[in-house]
């Protein structure tokens, strides 16, 4: 990119004293860390890389001490997450010239300004020094379109391997497919020559299948008369069916086309390993070891955060044996903020208080977890205390077994914090954690870091944590730093093994979810965080919400499924009345955390079986079977009493009557 904005200082470095050599060390890791989405070339793998590379590259030769090098690279990671879809067509890299061990290779390559930003063509077989940029203008959608010409530039012979063709198509070639039954969808956008949008639809869904996507020009007037387009860019769809119709978009922007046909029913991304695939597993078809249940991917559902809150504190938790010190004092804070902010059904939310009471009165400074989990179940038939110990996934459904579930049901947990953390300011009152914008946050970060299951996943969220936590002031601050850090991690994770094919990770809330969410400007998407503020509020915690009748123990059956149909609101009036008919766990003494299969398997569970005993309230008070069984002996005794009192004064009168009626003799 045109003149270099600091000169190579090559020849200067490689004189710097060893003193000085750390600091170039230490700056050269700066700027750029395996988490980003590009690769990191060094001179052991530069030339390797590009000989004969399926893809073209774009890198950019910099140098870690150059202050332009330091301010464009936010702008570098951007457009290399921006593009990471295109890595088949081409790919972004970096080397760092100020390290050391590069010297030599920048010097090969004859980089003398950085930073330098290099094209080198695919499938090259021959030592290539690549291509300059040398235009003033490096802003991200700028150099996007000059991927887009570059990969344009290939000729027949080396273009890249995985690169579907990006020239527009002929109107025929689109009107013979109208009403033809296929395998895949095809999406046509309709442009002007000049614009990207078209190409850069291709090239984000090149790794996708189930869609072919094509683009025709704004010029051919039959096809658009024949389409019904009257304004372009646009997009044209023809189904697997044979059917056809214009895509109704609500802004004309390249995020949402390919949101759009992303999110198509039976398109995926492809897999690296097939067998994740629900398409090509077994019998087919997603969950076929499950049933299925269709659900509404605009609302959150409580059985998904009731599964996640019992894995949670029966089995994640309960691997530890004993509670003290650090590890205690997250429990507590967490049971405190759920406890206070969960937005349950009365009988868990009523479970959550108990716990916490029984937390706060315990001057104990170490709890063994089997305690906890006494309470958890209920040991002591405390009426109206109940959470189910089945697994049921609904939003958090994955198509195969080790997909979503648990991680999902918590990212939800706590973004439901947060939000009604920041609607109910007060919740928190007389905890020790009111007035603190980051409460809810702190305790997620605890947790996690202390004790969720995936370390790594724990260290990663520790690494965002350290970096911008900090920085939030106010609970609709820490509302959008969760989603956007749940976006950051989304991103890192698109394509990789642990994303579900029938749940792409993508930027979230989608378009469809919330158009007004998302904007373009400058070519790059950018989101309007005013709307996604109130966005999440709404969907965490207005009616998106949906309640789920638990597993019905009072029909002494096993758990069905749940429904989507069958969601009802909790009732309305406070949270800690207890429902009539609300059941309680049986007292065995053995009972261990349970991990059930999914909904639909069969299992008891503590509301599943013939042990289970209803309660009844009255006035207030709760009172268990037992209770009410003695309540009955007791008043049977007392008519049995009061009726032989009965009889007895009764006896003893008439007998009193007839002495005292004789005549005296
Ligand atoms: C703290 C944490 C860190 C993790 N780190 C890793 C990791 O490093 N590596 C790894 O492989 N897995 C990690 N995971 C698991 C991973 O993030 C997913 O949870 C898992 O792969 C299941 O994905 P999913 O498709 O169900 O969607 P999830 O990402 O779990 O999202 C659940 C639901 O939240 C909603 N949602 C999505 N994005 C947002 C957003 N930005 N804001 C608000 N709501 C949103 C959607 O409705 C979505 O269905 C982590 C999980 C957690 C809780």
């Amino acid at each position: 990119m045109g003149v270099g904005s600091c000169r190579s200082r090559q020849a200067n470095v490689s004189l710097l004293s060893r003193e000085a050599r750390p600091t170039s060390r230490a700056q050269a890791t700066r700027l750029y860390s395996a988490e980003d989405p590009l690769t990191i070339l060094t001179s052991d793998t530069l030339k390797e890389t590009l000989r004969n590379s399926s893809s073209a590259w774009l890198i950019q030769f910099y140098s870690s001490w150059c202050g332009h090098c330091i301010q464009y690279s936010p702008t570098w990671k951007a457009l290399a997450g921006d593009v990471k879809d295109w890595e088949q067509a081409i790919r972004i890299g970096v080397l760092d010239c100020a390290h050391e061990n590069n010297f030599d290779v920048c010097k090969l390559f004859g980089i003398h300004f950085y930073p330098t930003f290099r094209y080198f063509k695919a499938r090259s077989g021959t030592f290539d020094l690549g291509k300059t940029y040398r235009g003033p203008d490096r802003d991200l959608q700028t150099v996007r379109q000059l991927m887009v010409n570059f990969i344009q530039n290939h000729t027949r012979e080396d273009w890249p391997v995985g690169c579907p063709p990006l020239e527009s198509t002929r109107s025929e070639n689109v009107l013979s497919l109208l009403g033809q039954k296929s395998e895949q969808y095809t999406a046509v956008i309709i442009e002007d020559e000049d614009s990207y949008v078209g190409r850069e639809v291709i090239l984000d869904l090149m790794v996708y299948e189930g869609l072919r996507v094509t683009r025709a020009l704004s010029s051919d007037r039959a096809l658009l008369e024949k389409l019904g387009v009257t304004t372009v860019p646009s997009a044209y769809l023809l189904h697997p069916n044979g059917s056809h119709s214009l895509m109704d978009m609500q802004k004309r922007l390249r995020f949402f086309f390919s949101s759009y046909l992303k999110l198509l029913p039976g398109v995926h991304r492809k897999q690296a390993n097939a067998a994740h695939d629900p398409m090509h597993a077994g019998n087919g078809g997603p969950g076929a070891a499950e049933v299925w249940k269709e659900f509404d991917k605009s609302k959150v559902y409580m059985v998904d955060l009731e599964s996640g809150l019992h894995y949670l504190l029966r089995v994640e938790l309960a691997s530890h044996p004993t509670l003290e010190g650090e590890e205690l004092k997250t429990f507590k804070d967490f049971v405190t903020v759920v406890a206070k902010l969960f937005p349950g059904r009365p009988s868990v939310v009523k479970l959550l208080e108990t716990l916490l009471e029984w937390l706060v009165s315990l001057p104990l400074e170490r709890i063994p977890y089997d305690a906890i989990l006494d309470l958890v179940n209920n040991k002591m038939r405390i009426s109206g205390l109940f959470l189910s110990d089945q697994l049921q996934w609904v939003g958090c459904q994955g198509s195969l077994p080790e997909l979503r579930g648990y991680p999902c049901s918590l990212w939800t947990l706590f973004h439901t914090l947060t939000v009604h953390a920041a609607q109910r300011p007060d919740a928190l009152a007389n905890t020790g954690l009111e007035e603190d914008p980051l409460a809810v946050l702190q305790t997620m970060r605890r947790y996690i870091g202390t004790f969720f299951g995936c370390q790594e996943c724990g260290r990663h969220f520790e690494e965002m944590a350290k970096e911008s936590l900090s920085q939030v002031r106010s609970l609709d601050q820490a509302v959008l730093w969760l989603w956007s850090k749940h976006n950051q991690v989304n991103s890192r994770l698109a394509g990789t093994l642990s994303e579900d094919p029938r749940f792409p990770k993508t930027q979230w809330p989608t378009p469809d979810l919330c158009p007004a969410c998302h904007e373009e400007r400058d070519g790059l998407h950018v989101w309007n965080e005013e709307h996604v503020l109130s966005f999440l509020k709404q969907h965490y915690a207005g009616a998106s919400l949906k309640y789920a009748s638990s597993p019905a123990p009072e029909t002494g059956g096993v758990a069905e499924p749940v429904p989507p149909g069958d969601l009802d609101p909790p009732p309305a009036s406070d949270r800690v009345r207890t429902r009539p008919g609300n059941v309680l766990p049986p007292p065995t003494r053995e009972r261990r955390p349970r991990v059930q299969g999914r909904a639909g398997e069969a299992g008891g569970g503590i509301g599943g079986g013939a042990e289970a005993q209803p309660g009844v309230t009255f006035l207030g008070l709760g009172f268990s079977s037992v209770d009410m069984s003695l309540c009955v002996l007791l008043y049977a005794s007392s008519c049995l009493f009061l009726m032989l009192m009965f009889f007895f004064f009764r006896m003893r009168s008439k007998r009193w009557r007839v002495r005292h009626s004789r005549p005296y003799v």
